[in-house]
């Protein structure tokens, strides 16, 4: 129950929530039982059918239609004398500008991507608004407070980048499922339903290829007068048998791994190809509902298909994207979305699971790795929600020794379902809140400006009003309010390397970048840097002072590596990020607001502990304490 104190303060509030998803349906709801009366939400989407499973407010009637007006008018009935102002937008629009912000007593985050959240944490910085923070996956939750001079800011600590795996892991040596499903869904489907002029390696040539350099074959390209039987057999038995024996002869690479098998058609695939072909034929004829499990009559996508149910569908998708769907091939990218390309992935990733003796996966599981799918917990959205609305409460009070970030765990630890922590002093190194310059390494010689804005400006420093000066000299912006000249000069600019910029970058060189539309200032440090590693340094320049934690999975290739490869692709593939939560919990570097006693040190769950170590405030109130064994609990002191 609400004191007087916290009602009165609940009254008087004006709220801005930004999103209405899984998260926001339920901090609707929650802020208006528990006395809010001025909401506004944003949210730029409209309602899907896979939303309305834990998005409550939402009926199959209003598919189609506005998140934020829906969900203000379901509240409103139950609510009918609170005010609730919907916004259909984008909270990037240049409309919700600092002014807008500066409106609000607290502003609560609901969102589900890294870009919208860095946009509203430097708003909410500008306009010296309080914010709290939310993510959610499956069952892992967080909520985070940040008020400017009293913490840290959403972005004083770096985020995890997507996660990406070395090629040779993906082209050679996969030791895990998600690297056959990384294969099977960037190269492998890429290659032959995509951008065909993709390099990779699976373009080795085959065994039928003449040896001459003068006519090399590509063996996915279709040869004349090949049917598409004889067309996929062929693929089929170049990348699953020719390519791993050719890996094979590599005996470096196996000394210390299991070495593969090669499979062929022939072992799993008899006639019966034929025998569908009626099948086929009968397929639905719109493209979108093709199936090559619903054509050889398999159901149930959680069943694990055994190597010839995974070659058969192999096949049959092989054929139906030839047969049914012809006119989108070369221009197909994967879409877990897409019934025929997940059969096809699946099947592929299976088989090369099989040949490197990794356990295979069904349907079901495979489209959740290939589509980066962590399926969501409605129950975590309400605990998440609730957790919010009491750091407003204690935000609008202006508590501000009570203020916590809390984790919500997957497996109790300490018999804590819920783990509050103190927040932690702003990062002096942020370039966010802290206006600490940044270090840029790069080659001044051969970068262009265009790569500076791309992949700094834009990519790592979430700008998209940038404008860029060095010294007196204006040498990029954008803007609606520009004449030709200018832009016409920017744009030259753009393609004009560093160092030959009207104002040249060198070696000590200070830039400065701006978005007027956050009210950011930022210093770069420019470094010279001749050479960058391919692998580890893909961008070929790399910023420092506030880093992105890198998150390329060490590769276990002690001794050459590549596995018989053949080609010199090098660089990491990149899988989507997990963008929900951000479990790479405070490190132990950072100082927290003031000495709090009794605490204690521990690392917690399989998922955080690789991140960092937790320090967790022993304080009873705030913990949600469970039944059982203590002793069954991970748990581990730190010295
Ligand atoms: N830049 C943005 N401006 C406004 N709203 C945003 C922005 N980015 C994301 N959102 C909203 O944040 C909400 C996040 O909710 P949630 O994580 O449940 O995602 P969802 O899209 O509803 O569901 P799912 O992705 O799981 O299908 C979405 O409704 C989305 O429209
Ligand atoms: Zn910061």
């Amino acid at each position: 129950m609400a004191s007087q104190n916290q009602l009165a303060s609940i009254k008087g509030a004006k709220v801005l929530m930004v999103g209405a998803g899984g998260i926001g349906c339920e901090l609707l709801k929650t802020l208006a039982l528990s006395g809010f009366q001025d909401i506004h939400i944003i949210d730029m989407d409209t309602i899907e059918v896979s939303n309305l499973n834990r998005q409550f407010l939402f009926r199959k009637s209003h598919v189609g239609q506005s998140k934020a007006k829906v969900a203000r008018d379901a509240v409103l009935r139950f609510r009918p004398h609170i005010s609730i102002t919907p916004y259909h937008a984008n909270v990037k629009d240049p409309d919700f500008n600092v002014d807008f912000f500066k409106q609000f007593n607290v502003v609560l985050n609901g969102l589900d991507n890294l870009d919208a959240r860095r946009h509203v944490n430097r708003l909410s910085l500008a306009a010296e608004v309080p914010l709290v923070e939310s993510g959610t996956t499956g069952f892992l939750g967080q909520v985070t407070v940040h008020v400017k001079g009293r913490t840290e800011c959403y972005e004083c600590q770096p985020k995890p980048a997507p996660k990406t795996y070395p090629v040779c892991t993906i082209t050679s040596t996969p030791s895990k499922f998600v690297h056959c499903i990384v294969w099977a869904k960037d190269l492998l489907f890429t290659k032959l339903f995509g951008d065909k002029n993709q390099e990779n390696d699976l373009n080795v040539r085959s065994t039928d290829a003449t040896s001459s350099s003068e006519h090399v074959e590509d063996v996915f390209e279709r040869r004349k007068d090949e049917d598409i039987e004889q067309y996929g057999r062929r693929i089929y038995d170049h990348v699953f048998g020719y390519n791993i024996e050719e890996a094979l002869s590599n005996e470096e690479t196996w000394k210390n791994r299991n070495r593969p098998k090669p499979i062929y058609s022939r072992d799993f695939l008899h006639d019966e190809i034929a025998q569908q072909n009626g099948n086929v034929d009968n397929a639905a004829s719109d493209p979108s509902s093709v199936s090559a499990m619903a054509s050889l009559g398999m159901k149930n996508p959680q069943d694990i298909w055994c190597l010839k149910e995974n070659s058969r569908i192999f096949m049959e998708a092989f054929k139906l994207f030839f047969m049914k769907r012809e006119k989108e091939i070369g221009n197909l990218t994967f879409d877990k979305d897409d019934q025929l390309a997940v059969e096809f992935v699946t099947a592929a990733a299976n088989i090369r699971a099989s040949s490197f003796g990794i356990p295979l996966h069904s349907l079901f599981e495979a489209k959740g790795i290939a589509g980066n799918i962590v399926h969501a917990v409605a129950t975590t959205n309400a605990i998440i929600a609730g957790l919010i609305v009491i750091e407003a409460i204690k935000v609008l009070q202006n508590d501000t020794n009570n203020y916590r970030m809390t984790y919500c765990l997957e497996h109790p630890t300490r018999k804590m379902l819920l783990m509050p922590v103190e927040p932690f002093e702003a990062n002096k190194s942020c370039y966010v809140c802290s206006e600490s310059p940044l270090t840029l390494e790069i080659n001044t010689h051969r970068a262009k400006l265009r790569d500076f804005v791309e992949k700094i400006v834009k990519a790592k420093l979430g700008m998209y009003f940038p404008l860029i000066m060095h010294g007196a000299a204006l040498l990029y912006e954008v803007g609606d309010d520009l004449d030709e000249a200018m832009v016409a000069n920017y744009a030259a600019n753009l393609e004009k390397v560093l160092s030959e910029l009207p104002s040249p970058f060198t070696s000590g060189t200070t830039v400065t970048v701006e978005d007027l539309k956050q009210e950011l200032t930022c210093n770069i440090n420019i470094k010279h840097r001749e050479e960058f590693d391919e692998e580890k340094e893909p961008d070929g320049m790399l910023l420092s002072g506030w880093t992105q934690a890198s998150s390329v999975e060490k590769d276990d290739n002690k001794s050459n590596g590549n596995g018989g490869s053949t080609s010199n692709a090098s660089q990491a593939v990149p899988v989507e990020a997990e963008d929900n939560v951000e479990m790479d919990v405070p490190s132990g570097k950072k100082r927290r607001l003031s000495e709090i006693s009794g605490q204690d040190l521990l690392s917690f769950t399989d998922e955080t502990k690789n991140h960092g170590k937790l320090e967790v405030v022993d304080d009873d109130d705030d913990l949600v304490m469970l039944d059982g064994d203590p002793g069954l609990n991970k748990r581990k002191r730190m010295q």
